[in-house]
């Protein structure tokens, strides 16, 4: 069961300057604990809805609540909610600036006004979970661009936030890249970080998620990944597809190969377990 929400839109409505409503009547809580995958597609409104729940677009109608209390767009308001929400952009460029990796990772709890020893404590802890420890003295401008993207989110995780959110942050990485990267956000979560991301696919959300928002014309539907991902009208109204694994575990339901209980393998490797546990079972 979902435990309660760490930060919460309420009836949040947005739209850019004289433009058309972007987002409008959206309630959509974040739960402690969980990994939430925001799927929609290219314009739907994730980047927005992203911003609004860290704070750098604020509401246009409605509220952005933290651990249940409104938040007040003033500076003392947004510095309580910078230490609660992080936002990692899509693209690693816009958000590192420092000249090396470890000032630019160092750069957020200095600001916090922390002890020299403490910062450096956060800096070592954040570039161990993205695993670039060996980067720390490297030029920001001589990293890859799967380097980057890493060094940029061990920024956002030296704040040490609740809740970490990062805006398609496997978009851009070889398949090597992107399991290291998920290996690294598993251990954030192990560790009791709130992780969403947004993401348009499918795949990757129903194997690594827990819940999912999704984002129609309409609005926005939550709910646990598996069932949400199971619902061919929502994801028609989405215009997103079905994943592979549940079109598999469908066909295989069908033919009386997979109990209805049985959850849908989401990568290779539980497919594999999958079969070796029904071979067993002949
Ligand atoms: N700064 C801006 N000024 C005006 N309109 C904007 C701005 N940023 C986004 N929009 C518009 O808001 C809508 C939602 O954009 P948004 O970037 O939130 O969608 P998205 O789901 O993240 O898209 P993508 O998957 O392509 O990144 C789009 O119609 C977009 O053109």
């Amino acid at each position: 069961m979902p435990g309660p929400a760490v930060v919460e839109l309420v009836g949040a409505g947005f739209a850019y300057e004289d433009g058309p409503a972007v987002l409008s009547g959206i309630d959509f809580a974040v739960p402690e604990g969980r990994s939430l995958a925001v799927l929609g597609r290219n314009g739907s409104g994730k980047t927005t809805l992203l911003r609004l729940l860290s704070g750098g677009l604020r509401c246009r109608s409605g509220r952005l609540r933290v651990a249940g209390e409104d938040v007040a767009y003033d500076r003392k308001g947004l510095t309580r909610l910078r230490t609660t929400v992080q936002l990692v952009v899509q693209d690693p460029d816009d958000q590192l600036f420092a000249a090396s990796v470890g000032q630019d990772v160092s750069f957020g709890p200095m600001n916090l006004g922390l002890p020299e020893g403490e910062v450096r404590a956060r800096v070592r802890a954040a570039l161990e979970a993205l695993d670039i420890t060996a980067l720390e003295d490297r030029p920001t401008h001589l990293l890859s661009y799967g380097q980057r993207k890493r060094a940029a989110i061990a920024g956002a995780v030296a704040m040490r936030p609740r809740v970490l959110i990062l805006d398609e942050p496997t978009a851009g990485l070889d398949p090597h890249g992107q399991e290291r990267l998920l290996a690294a956000l598993d251990g954030l979560r192990g560790s009791g970080t709130t992780v969403v991301m947004a993401t348009h696919d499918v795949d990757l959300a129903l194997r690594w998620a827990d819940d999912a928002a999704v984002l129609t014309p309409g609005g926005l539907r939550a709910g646990p990944v598996e069932e949400l991902l199971g619902d061919a009208e929502l994801l028609d109204a989405a215009r997103l597809r079905r994943p592979w694994a549940m079109a598999v575990a469908r066909l295989l339901r069908a033919r009386g190969l997979m109990g209805a209980d049985e959850p849908v393998p989401g990568t290779p490797e539980e497919l594999d377990a999958w079969g070796a546990r029904s071979a067993r079972r002949g």
